[in-house]
């Protein structure tokens, strides 16, 4: 028997039932006792393992994200977008990725109702012939805050209050009366568009500017927007509630089924792209996460789509164990100076060595599909099988050379060292064209779902007052609006 053949899996399965390390185990009915009645023996072996395994199933969950569903497909490039980017995947039309994706919810918990009003994520992992390319987006555009240094806070005000664990408006409407910027992601949480139907009649964003760079090392800065082929659909308050109570998981059930029906969920992939040159052009700051860029400016250009086509053949390895990372990036792809972006390439894998152990990256959903080969090795976990006796470099024995230099972006880069708010922060002027793009009846919506938020008893005069104000600069009447609102219900 070649010992090295068999890699654990379900596959390898014995006729019978065997201990972890393959004993066969002849009776899994009954504990082994002294006399019929009992006490047991702790020799039991067989019993030991068995408990103490089920009392170690649970893994920490995810600190954000917790609740989520994933399924898996392909990427197929339907244009060529190889004069600006030399990423191998998107070389040519035709040529196709396996994904998987993981669609989440935000701040509640791994078992909580998929009908809340949060943000989705929309996270897609590109298996590349040149390692994984992660695009870890939401289904947003925009984003609360633009420097990442204010998330924890930001994730501890959304969160249930830490003294009884209940999610209340007042800390949500108090933490980000401090936060302008966050006026624009409203315009979103509290429109139509925060309780999506489910996960498959949802649009996806990057977000965040990230940078394409060609063969000559062109720079280019670029926005990916995922476009599903069956529409977009949400829920209004009365319709969450009738589905959230008749399952709690339904979007993860609607993304199932339709797979398993053959439906299976699509989506475009486009991009808007910017010359860094121009970045000066404008009345906001392109990297800056809590703006998008106007499509009559910056048109949306078709790159591909996105089909998923198979379902996880286990959730605890194909979403528990799934690990995205805003880093994980492949030549042609690279990061901009976008500061929350910039918080974002340390904190994944750092909460995912915490999460899932220092080798997270060897588990069959986040191992690369490709050869890989580095000096990284040991710590819990390790299960890769290694024979070479050099293990440091550089060495006259090892062969393996290094990677053809592929270009990276070289952008020039200057400044004081500070901590200080970016110049152009405009903070009101998108989320007050949004408000003026909804027809009358999805304004009054939006005004009851602020004014509702802000009629939290615990919510002081000053911070309505300072909301007010933002959504005064935002829009006069939409000031007006909420302020009436909060008159007519007694207060403010
Ligand atoms: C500085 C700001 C941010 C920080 C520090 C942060 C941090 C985190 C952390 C620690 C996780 C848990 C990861 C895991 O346990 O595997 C997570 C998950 C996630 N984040 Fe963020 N995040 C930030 C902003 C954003 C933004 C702007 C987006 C959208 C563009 C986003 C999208 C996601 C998604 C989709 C997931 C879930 C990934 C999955 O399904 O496993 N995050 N984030």
């Amino acid at each position: 028997m070649d010992p090295q053949k068999y890699l654990p899996s379900s596959h390898h399965d014995s006729p019978y039932w065997t201990t972890n390390s393959g004993a066969p185990v002849w009776n899994n009915n009954s504990s082994l006792t002294v006399g019929q009645r009992g006490p047991i023996l702790l020799e039991d072996y067989h019993l030991v393992e068995k408990l103490a395994q089920f009392d170690r199933e649970r893994i920490p969950e995810r600190v954000v994200h917790a609740r989520g569903a994933s399924a898996k497909g392909f990427f197929e490039v339907t244009h060529d977008i190889s004069q600006l980017t030399c990423a191998d995947c998107l070389r040519s039309p035709g040529v196709q990725t396996p994904v998987i994706v993981r669609f989440s919810t935000v701040i509640h918990e791994r078992g909580s109702p998929e009908t809340l009003r949060d943000p989705r994520g929309f996270a897609v992992k590109f298996y590349t012939r040149e390692g994984n390319w992660d695009l870890v987006g939401n289904n947003f555009p925009v984003f609360f805050i633009r420097d990442g240094i204010k998330f924890p806070d930001m994730v501890h005000a959304l969160k249930p209050n830490p003294k009884n664990h209940l999610q209340e408006d007042w800390r949500i409407a108090d933490f980000f009366s401090h936060i302008p910027e966050s006026m624009h992601m409203f315009t979103f949480l509290q429109d139509d568009i925060g309780i999506p139907a489910n996960y498959r009649h949802m649009e996806g964003f990057g977000v965040h500017t990230y940078t394409l760079i060609n063969k000559e090392g062109r720079v280019t800065y670029v926005k990916f927007h995922w476009q599903p082929t069956c529409g977009v659909k949400n829920l209004l308050e009365d319709e969450a509630v009738v589905v959230g109570g008749s399952n709690h998981s339904h979007a993860t059930q609607d993304l199932y089924d339709s797979i398993a029906a053959g439906d299976y969920p699509e989506w475009k992939l486009l991009i808007q792209t910017m010359d860094p040159k121009d970045e000066d052009k404008f009345d906001f700051d392109p990297l800056d996460v809590t703006k998008i860029w106007p499509e009559h400016l910056f048109p949306l250009q078709p790159v591909g789509r996105m089909v998923l086509n198979k379902n996880p053949d286990n959730f605890f390895n194909e979403n528990e164990q799934l690990a995205f990372c805003p880093s994980l990036v492949v030549p042609g792809i690279g990061y901009s100076d976008d500061k929350l972006l910039q918080t974002r390439i340390f904190s994944y894998a750092d909460t995912q060595r915490h999460r899932l152990g220092p080798n997270y990256l060897l588990l069959p959903a986040n191992a690369p599909k490709g050869p890989h080969h580095n000096n990284h090795h040991d710590g819990f976990m390790n299960f890769t099988h290694r024979d070479e006796e050099v293990n440091y470099f550089p060495s006259r024995f090892d062969p393996v050379r290094h990677a053809e230099r592929h270009p990276i972006n070289n952008t020039f880069v200057s400044g004081q060292r500070e901590k200080r708010i970016i110049q152009k922060e405009n903070n009101f002027k998108q989320p007050g064209d949004r408000f003026r793009s909804f027809d009358p009846a999805r304004r009054e919506r939006f005004v009851n779902r602020i004014a509702g938020m802000l009629s939290d008893p615990k919510c002081t005069q000053e911070v309505r007052r300072v909301w007010i104000g933002y959504l005064s600069q935002c829009d006069a009447s939409l000031g007006q609006k909420v302020a009436a609102k909060l008159q007519s219900n007694g207060a403010f």
